[in-house]
């Protein structure tokens, strides 16, 4: 009786602070009272009955790669107390070493099951989160992170800053040498970006031929540069682009730097009018939000 109240007050305290969004707390309260559980049974066998749900509660709540170490240690500390704690004659008895076995079983399904299930979330994650094109953050996400990021510089120092980088002509490359060579320049792009961003950068194709990037720590200057880099890394020539010497790829881009209090769209808007000012001053130009 004692010990299901004490395991009903485990998970009430358990979903309180998972609410309270402390759930890695939560989740180490929780397994520290289901073992305490465990091995203050009356009785051995009871215990490792009850032990059974130890494995699949640490994997079902923990994420897998912390809980595949986790469930292990926790199994072992939980079959050595159970050992020292009840009477030693308990262990003579075939039907506990049966339990015994059971449960190693158990710990190994669940955490070969957990092996599976990360590998599993990982790719559902990449399908998700990415452009399947050019593996870029999906539009919407880079959104809600660019918000977060938003928020924190607005409290803080730091300087931030958007910028929206386009590809000139690209109808031109579409109509000239088909829809594959469409696709390779956008990668070409993506290739130039991620050689010349900064691992703190966020980046997403946003749109057909367009990307966005968040920088953050980084005032409109030095963002500036930094899509120079971009600039110069898309027009060193690639000898497989279909359209061979034709073509010189280039890309524009207009860049806006958090002031305020302004809204992401406000941002997206003063980058988007920059871009159009350098594609009108003749394309591959950064132009300012000023
Ligand atoms: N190959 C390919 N083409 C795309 C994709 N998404 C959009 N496009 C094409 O990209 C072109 C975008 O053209 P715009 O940006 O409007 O114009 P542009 O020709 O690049 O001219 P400027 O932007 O003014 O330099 C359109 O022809 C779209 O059909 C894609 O995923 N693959």
């Amino acid at each position: 009786m004692t010990a299901a109240i004490s395991l009903a007050v485990a998970c009430f305290a358990n979903a309180a602070l998972t609410l309270g969004r402390n759930a890695r707390l939560a989740t180490h309260l929780l397994v520290a009272m289901v073992a305490g559980f465990v091995v203050l049974q009356v009785d051995m066998r009871t215990g490792m009955a009850w032990a059974f749900i130890v494995p699949p509660l640490i994997l079902f709540m923990h994420p897998p790669r912390r809980g595949f170490a986790y469930v292990v240690g926790v199994a072992g500390v939980l079959l050595i107390a159970c050992f020292s704690l009840h009477d030693a004659r308990d262990l003579q008895r075939a039907d506990n070493i049966d339990f015994i076995c059971s449960f190693a079983v158990v710990t190994t399904v669940s955490t070969l099951f957990s092996r599976d299930l990360l590998a599993t979330t990982a790719a559902v994650t990449a399908i998700a989160f990415r452009d399947p094109l050019t593996g870029l953050l999906q539009r919407d996400i880079f959104e809600s992170l660019a918000k977060a990021q938003m928020k924190r510089a607005a409290f803080g120092e730091a300087a931030l800053c958007v910028a929206i980088i386009d590809i000139d002509n690209m109808k031109r490359i579409n109509d000239e040498w088909g829809h594959a060579a469409g696709d390779f320049a956008i990668q070409h792009v993506t290739r130039a970006l991620t050689a010349a961003l900064r691992e703190a950068d966020l980046c997403s194709r946003i749109g057909g031929d367009e990307f966005m990037v968040l920088f953050n720590g980084a005032d409109a200057d030095q963002a500036s540069q930094i899509v120079e880099r971009v600039l110069h890394c898309v027009s060193i020539p690639d000898a497989r682009a279909p359209w061979h010497s034709e073509h010189r790829l280039t890309v524009s881009a207009g860049v806006a730097q958090l002031r305020g209090d302004e809204k992401f769209s406000d941002l997206y808007l003063l980058a988007d009018r920059a871009l159009i000012r350098a594609k009108r001053k003749g394309r591959n130009l950064v132009a300012g939000s000023n």
